[in-house]
């Protein structure tokens, strides 16, 4: 099974709860999609591998320490996914970006694929899929199965807000792929909507209803 991470921070929990408040303004709510992903990035890429390099200061040469390996790549799930992608590519700005392009058919709650880009090398990186809401499951799971079939075998899974119903399902379906939220929220409802939740993250986003 996966292992599953709470970011439990203090922060993060203050501005999830502002998120889930339904007065919240698209404006703000976009602000704090982008700060609290910038926090949870923080956690994602703690245990991130270090090389020793020399380089000098204006007053000695040193020996200091830098991020080993290939540049990450952060894999956003249309739409919600971008809001968030925006605040972990403040923190690592060097990071290349595949866009995955899913919808959730609201009858079968199946996800549909519709666009998908990402870097030609992106099978030797790192990539960390980036979704505010992991309710079904069925999203992480088409997007995972779309990049492991781009050859990608490290994957971690970040997400805001979650149902235990995804984290169980996505669990099963990649038992390889760790998973960061920052709640675990009891159910899910007819519509497949988190409860409580926030609503739906991309027309909060996007102010698209
Ligand atoms: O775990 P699941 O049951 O698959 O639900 C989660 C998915 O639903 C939402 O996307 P949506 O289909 O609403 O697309 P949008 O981001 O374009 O609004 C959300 O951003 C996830 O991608
Ligand atoms: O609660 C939910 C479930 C899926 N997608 C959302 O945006 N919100
Ligand atoms: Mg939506």
């Amino acid at each position: 099974m996966s292992t599953v991470t709470i970011v439990s921070h203090p922060l993060v929990q203050h501005k999830l709860t502002r998120m889930r408040d339904r007065t919240t303004s698209t404006k703000t709510f976009r602000a704090l999609m982008r700060e609290t992903a910038t926090l949870i990035c923080y956690e994602v890429t703690r245990d991130l591998p270090l090389d020793e390099v020399q380089i000098e200061t204006p007053v000695a040469p040193t020996t200091a320490r830098e991020i080993a390996g290939k540049k990450l790549v952060f894999a956003p799930i249309l739409r919600a996914g971008l809001g968030m992608a925006e605040g972990m590519l403040d923190l690592v700005p060097s990071a290349r970006v595949a866009h995955v392009g899913l919808y959730r058919d609201p009858e079968s709650l199946e996800a549909v694929e519709y666009y998908f880009k990402a870097p030609q090398d992106i099978a030797g990186r790192q990539v960390i899929v980036v979704d505010p809401m992991l309710a079904t499951g069925h999203s992480a799971i088409a997007a995972i199965s779309r990049l492991k079939a781009a050859g990608v075998t490290d994957l971690r899974f970040v997400c805001l807000l979650s149902a235990q119903t995804g984290i169980d399902n996505l669990s099963a379906a990649h038992p390889d792929v760790p998973i960061w939220t920052a709640a675990i929220d009891p159910e899910l409802n007819d519509h497949g909507y988190i409860v409580p939740g926030l609503g739906d993250a991309g027309d909060r986003t996007f102010g698209t209803r």
